[in-house]
């Protein structure tokens, strides 16, 4: 009976240490695919050492607009992974590296930490590549951010708090990735440390607010990767990008 039940079991891949390239990224750079790129930004990154792009956005990601940012990538940076933050089902587009999924874990509304996923399993499932996925546990810290609002996240949390659900991220959930998220703000360097002493083995991501060496250096020190994002669409992109870059490699 047993036996029968296991042949019947669909043959699901495990990834492999080897096959998470995201334990060796320092610096990431975040493409919004709704958003118009700083011209010569794409040839810029070609020189600068970031280790990937990842393209994602809350509001008004559609599959048109997340297609023609990766054929812009291929085009200008072809050797540079490029990973795709899925915010919404109907945008999944094929040809990317790899797939992130975030769940956030301090979400308000539980369908952001599992009922868009079930949603999506529904329609995906039979075509995934689990290789190519990683599910990151997302700590929604700054109220005032479009994702804040969508998923109604808990934000106002104790380092203590905030560390807890790390944990819970790591430890409960097996979540290979904890995305410390303080989208379009500085976050609080004190919560960051707390959830890094707190996190045995799961890879950090700090993502919030990094326009300058300094605080690319300081959350570098504290997180395994750093993420930047809106800096990039200011009209000093150039100088944030060659400094937050030099800062995650030299910490
Ligand atoms: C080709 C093929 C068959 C591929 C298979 C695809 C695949 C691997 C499918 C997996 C199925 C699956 C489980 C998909 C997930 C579906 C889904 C919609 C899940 C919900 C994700 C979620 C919690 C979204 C909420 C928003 C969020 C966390 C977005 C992440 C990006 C982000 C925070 C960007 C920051 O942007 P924003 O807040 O807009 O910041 P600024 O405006 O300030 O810049
Ligand atoms: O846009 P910023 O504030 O750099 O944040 C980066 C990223 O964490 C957003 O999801
Ligand atoms: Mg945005």
């Amino acid at each position: 009976m047993i036996r029968s039940v296991c042949k019947k079991r669909e043959e699901v891949r495990v990834t492999k240490p080897n096959e998470q390239p995201w334990r060796n990224w320092r610096h990431v750079v975040k493409l919004d695919p709704d958003r118009p790129l700083p011209e010569n930004l794409l040839d810029a990154l070609r020189e600068s050492g970031t280790d990937a792009v990842l393209l994602g956005g809350t509001q008004r990601i559609t599959y048109d607009n997340v297609s023609a940012l990766l054929g812009s990538l291929r085009r200008h940076v072809p050797e540079l992974p490029v990973w795709q933050e899925i915010s919404s089902e109907d945008a999944v587009v094929d040809g990317v590296d790899g797939f992130a999924i975030p769940v956030v874990l301090n979400a308000g509304d539980p369908r952001w930490l599992i009922g868009e996923h079930v949603r999506a399993l529904l329609k995906y499932r039979p075509f995934i590549d689990w290789s190519k996925v990683l599910v990151e546990g997302y700590l929604v810290l700054n109220e005032n951010c479009a994702v804040a609002e969508l998923t109604e996240a808990q934000t106002e949390l104790t380092p203590d708090e905030a560390a807890a659900y790390a944990v819970a991220g790591e430890a409960l959930l097996s979540m290979p990735v904890i995305y410390i998220e303080y989208s379009g703000t500085y976050g609080d360097p004190a919560t960051v440390k707390e959830i890094a002493r707190v996190v045995q083995n799961a890879h950090i991501f700090y993502g919030g607010g990094i326009d300058s060496y300094e605080k690319a250096a300081e959350m570098a020190t504290l997180a395994d990767t750093i993420i930047v994002g809106n800096a990039l669409y200011r009209e000093n992109w150039r100088e944030v990008l060659e400094q937050t870059v030099r800062a995650a490699k030299s910490t």
